[in-house]
C-alpha cells in the first residue's frame, strides 16, 4: 500500500465522504458518513464503495460501516375509526407492495386483541424465536417479517388480558430484532381510546395512514382517529377509501353499497392528502384468508395497492 491517503484510490466525489479506508489481512475497511443522504443514495454509495474496492487484487473482503445519523425506522402506523374496515388488509398488502419497490419492511400487528397477520400472511402457526431477550421477527413468504401476538399467544387468548399486559407485550413487539428493515408498518387496533394514544405516544410514528369504508359512520370515526393522532402529535399522511364500489364477478355491474367518494370528499374537508381507493372485491377477501394477500400477485387485483403503496414511498423518501 502507498503511503499516501488510501482514500485517494476512490473517485473524488466518493472519497470526500469517506472517513478512513484502510487494509488490513486482504480485508479493506471503510467508514462512510452518510449524513443527510436518502435511503436509495446510502445504498447506491455502498455499493460503489464495494465495486471499486473488491476489483483490487489485494482485497478479498470488503466492509462499509455507514456512521450517518441513521434515522432508524420509519413507524407508520394504519389506523381505522371503527374496526372492519379492511385495516389489517390493507397494513400486509401495503406492506407486500413496499417490499417489491425495494423498500425493507418490517411489520408489527399491534392489534392484541383480534391479530389477523398470521392468517393475511400465511404464516400462522409459527413461533418467533428470542435472541438475547429480543423477539426475532417471524419471517413470511413476501419478504416481510412480522411480529403479532398472534405468533404468541393461543387465537383468543390475550382478549382477557389487562392493560400492563397487552402494553409489555406490545413494547416485545417493537423493541425487536428488525435488523435492517427501514420502516416498520404498523396494524392498530381499531378506534380511538386510550391504548391506542398510549402506544402512538410510547411508539411514536413518523406518519399515519387512516382507512375508512364511505359509509357516514365509518367516516365520522375516521374524522376522529384524525383527532387521535393530532393528539399525539402524529402527522396524518392520507386518507385510503376501501371496500369503495363492486364490480359483480357475474353480471359485471358496478354498485356502491357504501358509497363511493365519501372518504376523498371527507380527505378534503379534513385538508388531509387522500391516498386512493381500493374496490370491494371477493378476490381480496379470499386471498386474505389463505395467506395469499394480492398485493403479492401480478394480477390487476394488486394495482390499488401498488398505487397507494407509491404514494407512501413518495412520502417516506420526502422525509429522508
Ligand atoms: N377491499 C376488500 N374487498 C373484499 N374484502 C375485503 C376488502 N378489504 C377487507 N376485506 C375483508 O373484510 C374483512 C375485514 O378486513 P380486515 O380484517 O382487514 O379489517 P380490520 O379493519 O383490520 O378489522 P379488525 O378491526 O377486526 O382488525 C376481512 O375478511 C377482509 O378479508
Amino acid at each position: 500500500m502507498s503511503s499516501t491517503d488510501p482514500k485517494a484510490l476512490l473517485p473524488a466525489a466518493i472519497a470526500q465522504r469517506v472517513s478512513s479506508l484502510s487494509f488490513l489481512n486482504r480485508r479493506a475497511i471503510a467508514v462512510v458518513d452518510a449524513s443527510g443522504l436518502g435511503e436509495s443514495e446510502r445504498s447506491g454509495l455502498e455499493q460503489a464503495i464495494r465495486d471499486i474496492l473488491i476489483e483490487r487484487d489485494d482485497v478479498d473482503e470488503v466492509r462499509v460501516a455507514m456512521t450517518a445519523e441513521r434515522k432508524g425506522l420509519t413507524i407508520i402506523a394504519i389506523g381505522s375509526g371503527k374496526g372492519g374496515v379492511g385495516k389489517s388488509t390493507l397494513t400486509a398488502n401495503l406492506a407486500i407492495a413496499l417490499s417489491r419497490k425495494g423498500r425493507k419492511v418490517g411489520l408489527v400487528d399491534a392489534d392484541i386483541y383480534g391479530p389477523s397477520q398470521p392468517v393475511i400472511l400465511g404464516n400462522q402457526g409459527e413461533k418467533p424465536v428470542a435472541h438475547d431477550e429480543k423477539l426475532v421477527p417471524v419471517a413470511s413468504r413476501f419478504g416481510v417479517p412480522v411480529l403479532s401476538m398472534g405468533h404468541l399467544v393461543e387465537p383468543g387468548r390475550a382478549i382477557a388480558w389487562r392493560g400492563p399486559m397487552a402494553a409489555g407485550a406490545l413494547t416485545q413487539l417493537f423493541e425487536a430484532h428488525w435488523g435492517d428493515a427501514e420502516v416498520l408498518l404498523v396494524d392498530l387496533p381499531p378506534g380511538t381510546g386510550d391504548v391506542q394514544l398510549t402506544m402512538l405516544q410510547k411508539f411514536k410514528p413518523a406518519g399515519a395512514v387512516i382507512v375508512s369504508t364511505p359509509q357516514d359512520l365509518a367516516l365520522i370515526d375516521a374524522a376522529r382517529a384524525g383527532q387521535l393522532f393530532d393528539q399525539a402529535g402524529v402527522p396524518v399522511i392520507g386518507l385510503v377509501e376501501n371496500m369503495s364500489g363492486y364490480a359483480c364477478p357475474h353480471c359485471g355491474e358496478h354498485s356502491d353499497p357504501f358509497g363511493q367518494g365519501g372518504v376523498e370528499q371527507a380527505a378534503g374537508r379534513l385538508e388531509l392528502p387522500f391516498l386512493g381507493r381500493i374496490p370491494l372485491d371477493l378476490a381480496i377477501r379470499q386471498g386474505s384468508d389463505r395467506g395469499d394477500p394480492p398485493a403479492a400477485s401480478d394480477e390487476a387485483v394488486a394495482r390499488p395497492f401498488i398505487d397507494i403503496a407509491d404514494r407512501l414511498d413518495a412520502w417516506i423518501s420526502a422525509r429522508s
